[in-house]
């Protein structure tokens, strides 16, 4: 573990942290522990940490809403490691979609 907060980081750099984490063992590494605990713990952990993202927004508390969207996207990293979805697989799906506007492919669907 580093203990120097990195200048540029990014959610690649989270899911090689996460992915190497996983490798711990459970009682040095939260990331080992919720990974060992299995898909259904990790995604629990998700929905809370999606909830209290709600939570914040609704509020517009801006402090909590950075807090708990930084909870947020590191579940959703556990949980893609545990899913064994890497993130560039995501990120691609994301690319793929600026091809047009939500509001054209959703168009599209009702077709
Ligand atoms: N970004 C995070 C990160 N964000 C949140 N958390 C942890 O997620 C847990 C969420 O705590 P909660 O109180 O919401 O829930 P809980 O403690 O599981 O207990 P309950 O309330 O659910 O019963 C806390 O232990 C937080 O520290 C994180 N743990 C790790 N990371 C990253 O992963 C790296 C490796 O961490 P370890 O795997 O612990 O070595 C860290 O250096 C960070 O870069």
């Amino acid at each position: 573990m580093s203990g120097t907060v990195p200048s540029a980081f990014s959610l690649d750099d989270l899911a090689r942290i996460v992915a190497e984490r996983a490798k711990a063992s459970p009682d040095e590494s939260y990331t080992a522990r919720l990974v060992s605990e299995g898909q259904g713990r990790a995604a629990k952990k998700l929905g809370e940490e999606a909830v209290e993202t709600v939570i914040a927004a609704i509020e517009g508390d801006r402090k909590q809403l950075v807090a708990e969207a930084a909870d947020l996207l590191y579940h959703l990293m556990v949980v893609l490691h545990a899913g064994g979805v890497p993130l560039q697989d995501v990120l691609q799906e994301l690319a793929r979609r600026t091809a047009q506007s939500g509001l054209a492919e959703k168009a599209s669907r009702q077709k």
